[in-house]
């Protein structure tokens, strides 16, 4: 199951759980530093950062931290008051990968919609960029991902409409070429995956792997590629991945924000980020996230939040009722949702 933006006009209040009175910060994760976070614009592709950041001056860390739920984990707090449609943090991706059917309308370094009349101009391989400094960046992946054959990895997923492979297949790219480390995704939290669930990813991980073999990558490049590491991977990506729909919109108001997301096609691709991973769920979510441009995220405000109450984002249809919610998030999550608008049964 893959997260998109919230498609919900709020109407419930907001869920405001208590922290516990041991809260405590993972080590890993304090407050976040702009370096962590904040991004500098996106060569090519126009992409601002928090609204405070300015060219030469640093931009001010988000005002967020991870914590500790009661009741769900690992969260996200605000560290002081946030207004109305703040602008919250910024998100680069890890990894991210087009959709198959976006393949040729979209840039496949940063997701962008390709103008018609951009196609020729910055091509490699059958596949396109937006401008030639996408194109440079994406050497990370593309120097290696370009040496093999992907035809029949690609047919697979196409067939059975898989869109986790793929993303395990940039993330692999990234890797052999020394670019990643093959546990960059360990700190986020995997699925459990049913002994008929990891069966059934045997072909899937035995054509990627063969894939890079007929294309000579090396046996000690490839010797993090085992079954267990595709397995471990692939049980991130099920919680974590973001479904990216480009909203085009003003960022004026919110809510027409999200009745953009509602009318925008259909995914241009999937992307899995670190900060975001960490947003819990509520059926009446109090932040969004949105695509406005590229795969560049943005996470921002539905309503006003107070210092220290948790954010969080909805991964489904919001409009739908509860039986319908639960069973998503039941299935495709592994949780059973107690925000206050599901404790109510609305
Ligand atoms: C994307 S992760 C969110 C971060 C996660 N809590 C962590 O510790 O890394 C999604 C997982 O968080 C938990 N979660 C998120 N929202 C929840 C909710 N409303 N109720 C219960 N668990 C939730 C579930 O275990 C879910 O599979």
């Amino acid at each position: 199951m893959l997260r998109g933006g919230s498609r919900w006009a709020s109407r419930f209040k907001i869920f405001l759980p208590r922290l516990k009175n041991d809260y405590k910060t993972p080590p890993f994760l304090l407050t976040f530093s702009s370096s962590f976070t904040t991004t500098a614009p996106t060569a090519g592709t126009g992409a601002a950062d928090n609204d405070s950041s300015q060219p030469g001056r640093p931009s001010a860390p988000p005002p967020i931290q991870v914590g500790f739920t009661d009741s769900a984990g690992r969260g996200v707090f605000a560290t002081r008051r946030i207004a109305a449609g703040e602008l919250i943090h910024t998100a680069k991706p890890i990894v991210c990968h087009p959709s198959l059917s976006s393949l040729h309308s979209v840039c496949y370094f940063c997701l962008r919609k390709l103008l018609p009349d951009q196609r020729p101009l910055f091509q490699s391989n059958d596949v396109q960029f937006c401008s030639q400094e996408c194109q440079n960046q994406s050497q990370v992946f593309h120097e290696i991902e370009r040496r093999a054959d992907w035809s029949t990895f690609n047919d697979y997923c196409r067939m059975h409409g898989l869109k986790y492979p793929l993303l395990v297949k940039r993330y692999a790219c990234l890797v052999i070429s020394g670019s990643s480390s093959a546990s960059s995704l360990d700190i986020l939290q995997p699925a459990s995956l049913s002994s008929e669930m990891i069966s059934l990813v045997e072909k899937e991980f035995c054509l990627l792997r063969s894939t890079f073999q007929d294309a000579d990558i090396n046996t000690q490049q490839l010797a993090f590629l085992t079954k267990q590491w595709y397995t471990g991977v692939l049980a991130r990506i099920r919680i974590n991945a973001f479904r990216v729909e480009l909203a085009c919109e003003s960022y004026e108001d919110l809510l027409s924000s999200a009745a953009a997301s509602v009318e925008a096609e259909g995914a241009v691709g999937n992307a899995i980020y670190m900060l975001p991973s960490f947003y819990n769920h509520d059926c009446d979510p109090n932040a969004h996230i949105l695509w406005p441009e590229n795969v560049d995220a943005r996470v921002k405000a539905l309503c006003d939040i107070e210092a220290g109450e948790e954010l969080r984002i909805c991964y489904i249809d919001a409009s739908m009722d509860y039986e319908a919610r639960q069973t998503i998030l039941s299935k495709g999550f592994g949780f059973q949702c107690n925000c206050l608008r599901c404790s109510s049964h609305h």
